[in-house]
């Protein structure tokens, strides 16, 4: 079959030859194609039913490879709307913010900023529970801090996960450790979801501080003091970072590399910390200096938010993973979930 052009609801599709192996599976043939659209940008294979002929092909995806850094979710495909549809939905994008669980050094009541503290076993529940919260809700891509806290957040949040990706870690440090940590399956590939560590999203750091007991060092220093430090927007800590230098480097990666994922419809969720999540959800509910202040995050609870047309629309914190009202926040969310369902029963 010469090469071939088809219109089908995902966009524009490329026929661009059979599969060197064209498999048949109850009487499914298999072939490769090319999707050429501009929206989605992808290698696909497609499985087809019966005899084609150009332009009445009924075909169904059954995975896709990016060529570019991420993978899309099959699950997530619209299967029933017309292109502009799927261009609609491709603007809406979920984004989940995790502080991480507790730490060793939460538990002590020490200040904790840029020291790389794990888990509490309370902490690694914690991230659990999370996980369970937020397992019917697309992740295509992870961001997290350097600190293992954030990443030990992260990890154990994903084994929760219906759609049972396996979240990586990217290497880019140097080449060779990129080199090094390739994937040369596509199928495992598609079955990942990059993990990108970012010390721009660590916790602020705590200057002089770090290691302190909080309790013993307001009482050193008055109650007032401490609070200032700790929840002021300008003020740092001695030798330390105030929210404001925090958000510097939190806020501008998130708008320089995790805004435009979400832009080209990647679904995100970040583990971070108190202070970098605060600059950030001050930047993403356009909060005053002087509502800040009063912005507690607790550890290990997910918030949601979801990105559209260019908003940002706060979704608070799914309740628990059956809270039905969580996945009719969008109409997105709800056939990821029903996708999800027939995918596991
Ligand atoms: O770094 C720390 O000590 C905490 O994780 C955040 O502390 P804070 O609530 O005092 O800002």
């Amino acid at each position: 079959m010469a090469a071939s052009t088809f219109h089908h609801a995902l966009g524009t599709v490329k026929f661009l030859g059979w599969d060197s192996s064209p498999g048949s599976q109850n009487g499914i043939s298999t072939f490769s194609v090319k999707m050429v659209s501009k929206d989605f940008g992808l290698d696909m294979r497609l499985l087809k039913r019966g005899n084609c002929s150009s332009g009445s092909c009924k075909l169904r995806m059954v995975h896709a490879l990016a060529s570019h850094s991420s993978v899309a979710d099959p699950v997530q495909a619209p299967s029933n709307q017309n292109s502009s549809d799927s261009q609609k939905k491709t603007n809406e994008t979920a984004l989940i913010l995790i502080r991480h669980g507790e730490s060793l050094w939460n538990e002590k009541n020490l200040f904790t900023g840029c020291v790389d503290v794990p888990l509490t076993q309370k902490g690694v529940e914690e991230a659990i529970e999370a996980g369970k919260r937020i397992s019917n809700i697309p992740v295509d891509m992870i961001y997290t801090s350097a600190l293992i806290r954030a990443q030990m957040t992260a990890m154990l949040a994903m084994t929760q996960h219906r759609r049972k990706k396996v979240p990586i870690i990217m290497h880019n440090e140097s080449q060779q450790a990129k080199a090094w940590s390739q994937i040369y399956s596509g199928d495992t590939l598609k079955q990942s979801i990059p993990v990108i560590t970012a010390w721009q999203l660590n916790e602020r750091m705590y200057g002089e501080l770090q290691g302190l007991n909080k309790q013993e060092t307001a009482d050193r220093f008055g109650k007032e003091k401490v609070h200032e430090w700790r929840r002021s927007y300008d003020i740092p800590p001695p030798n330390g970072e105030s929210l404001e230098m925090c958000a510097e480097r939190a806020v501008a990666y998130f708008k320089e590399q995790i805004q435009p994922d979400l832009l080209t419809g990647k679904n995100i969720m970040i583990a971070a910390h108190g202070n970098s999540l605060r600059s950030i959800i001050m930047y993403l509910d356009k909060l005053t200096s002087q509502e800040v202040i009063s912005l507690e995050l607790s550890t290990g609870i997910p918030m949601l938010y979801i990105f559209k047309e260019g908003k940002f629309i706060r979704r608070g914190s799914p309740v628990a993973p059956s809270e039905a009202g969580v996945y009719a926040y969008t109409r997105k969310l709800a056939l990821y979930r029903q996708k999800l369902d027939e995918m596991l029963h």
